[in-house]
């Protein structure tokens, strides 16, 4: 959890308010930000990927992708600077907390920032609403996954619905406001050459309240493909434990298949080395 982040309450508030009001309007209107590729910038949809769900997850989506390029639904027309200003200022938090990992590592504070040109970040925003479930006990919102990219970083409103697996426990991370949850994603796995682990994670559904969460994705540029820092690595380590595989390939990989734990990462592992 981080908090004394400087980003203000109200825009964080702002910014649930904002998504909450997009999945208010009606199906023709969110139709309009109905992305058919995994890369369109703008993408609406129900549970995970329809197209690959056996099951189908309580959960209505918009991913947005807000950097290197800005977009924006059109509608609710004040999403545009609401999401502009947040997504600007959640980006300066992921950077000091990169550069913190980078030092905890043992590297130059710049060396993530500069081996993944986060310059170019590629930067998602997912919107999840999860509605009232009449059988909570029966669905579940999201499956356990990692995320692809490097640092997310959740804002949630007051409903509890994530779980995060600690020593082989699911347990639920209570709301704190005004904070964000930061969740390392498998690409500081990669670069860290597995001494920082991505997080498993995953979200129950209740049979009560709404529950709206938002997760600012920062991945690599989307061309970089990043492997491990050659300093991390002890003798006799081979830097292509990871093959490497350019981000937009790897989120492409990632949000075209069935979600499910850490299989992306498990692909991408050279074996035997
Ligand atoms: O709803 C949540 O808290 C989890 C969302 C999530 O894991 C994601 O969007 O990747
Ligand atoms: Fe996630």
């Amino acid at each position: 959890m981080v908090t004394n982040h400087g980003v203000p309450e109200r825009m964080m508030k702002a910014m649930i308010e904002v998504c909450r009001e997009f999945f208010e309007l009606t199906e023709e209107e969110k139709g309009e930000s109905e992305g058919k590729h995994v890369l369109d910038p703008i993408r609406y949809g129900t549970s995970f990927n329809p197209s690959v769900d056996k099951i189908l997850y309580w959960r209505d989506y918009l991913k947005i992708f807000q950097h290197p390029a800005f977009h924006s639904p059109s509608n609710p027309p004040s999403f545009r600077e609401i999401a502009l200003d947040y997504s600007k200022r959640t980006r300066g938090v992921m950077k000091e907390i990169v550069r913190g990992i980078s030092e905890s590592l043992g590297l130059e504070d710049k060396y993530i920032e500069k081996a993944s040109n986060l310059e170019n970040c590629l930067q998602i925003m997912i919107a999840n609403l999860y509605p009232p479930c009449p059988q909570p006990e029966l669905a579940m919102g999201l499956p356990a996954h990692s995320d692809h990219g490097l640092l997310t970083l959740l804002i949630q409103n007051d409903t509890v619905g994530l779980q995060v697996l600690h020593k082989d426990k699911w347990v639920n991370i209570y709301p704190i406001p005004n904070s964000f949850l930061a969740n390392i994603g498998d690409h500081i796995e990669i670069l860290s050459h597995g001494k920082y682990k991505s997080v498993l994670h995953q979200a129950v559904v209740n049979d009560r309240d709404v529950r709206i969460s938002i997760a600012l994705a920062h991945g690599p540029a989307a061309d970089a493909a990043v492997s491990p820092a050659p300093m991390l690595l002890e003798d006799g380590q081979n830097p292509l434990a990871y093959r490497a595989m350019k981000y937009k390939e790897y989120v492409e990989l990632q949000q075209s298949n069935k979600l499910d734990g850490k299989s992306c990462l498990e692909h991408i592992r050279n074996r035997g080395i």
